[in-house]
């Protein structure tokens, strides 16, 4: 069975869809409380701090990440998931889907500071990669998945090891995040799942078919 683990001031028992979670957001950051970047940086740094917490002994030696980077702003977190990774010592391979021009603006800074050092491979060069990755982050899609996944991104799928260690960034991607069915043929399979604010429903959905769910505040 999976486990929850909540964090910070947030509702306990509140289970959002992926439209009331975007107005929560869009919401706090119209208040001028918090900004959008503040929101992504502490959402990277609170989905690595879950991912060492449930896998300790990847901290042991120096571990290899593959992140998987989307189009939208969950690829901007796995991109700050890769910079807190590279600085602690790891090496880290990230390969993204879709132009960088198209990036929400958050992401796009992310984006960019991770090229400035790094290079960013295409999203479907990573099969070599991640058979030799100690941990795959899916930073594909979260609440934003719209229609089933492209057939070259579920090449890429295909291609994910069940040898290693595999977390997604807020939903799995080729979940809907309101319903907890796969859009398409297949999604991420995911071992552990860190999502923000609140649960969706497809976290009750994950946690039956065994994935550790982790809900973190993210200052919302
Ligand atoms: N400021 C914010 O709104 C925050 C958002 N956060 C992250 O941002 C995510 C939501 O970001 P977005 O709303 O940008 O959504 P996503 O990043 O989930 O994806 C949206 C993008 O994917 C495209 N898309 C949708 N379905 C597709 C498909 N099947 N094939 C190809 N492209 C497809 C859309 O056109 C859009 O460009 C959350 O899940 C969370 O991870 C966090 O960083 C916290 C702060
Ligand atoms: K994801």
């Amino acid at each position: 069975m999976g486990e929850m683990k909540r964090s910070g001031n947030m509702s306990r028992d509140a289970v959002l869809t992926a439209a009331e979670m975007r107005k929560l957001e869009t919401d706090a950051i119209m208040s001028g409380r918090v900004s959008g970047a503040e929101l992504m940086a502490c959402a990277g740094e609170r989905a690595v701090a879950e991912t060492l917490s449930l896998w300790p002994d990847l901290q042991d030696t120096i571990s290899r990440a593959v992140i998987l980077c989307g189009p939208g702003n969950n690829g901007g977190d796995g991109y700050v998931m890769a910079g807190i990774l590279a600085g602690r010592g790891w090496q880290v391979d990230v390969f993204a889907l879709g132009a960088p021009t198209r990036l929400p603006p958050d992401a796009r800074a992310n984006r960019d500071l991770w090229a400035a050092e790094c290079p960013v491979h295409p999203l479907a060069d990573a099969a070599d990669a991640m058979a030799s990755a100690d941990l795959i982050v899916d930073a594909l899609f979260g609440i934003g998945l719209a229609r089933p996944l492209d057939a070259d991104v579920v090449r890429v799928l295909r291609a994910v090891p069940t040898s290693t260690h595999r977390m997604s960034v807020d939903v799995p991607s080729g979940y809907d995040t309101d319903t907890g069915t796969i859009l398409g043929d297949i999604a991420f399979p995911a071992d552990l799942t860190v999502t923000f604010h609140s649960r969706k429903p497809v976290h009750s959905v994950l946690e039956s078919s065994g994935c550790v769910v982790r809900v973190v505040d993210i200052g919302l």
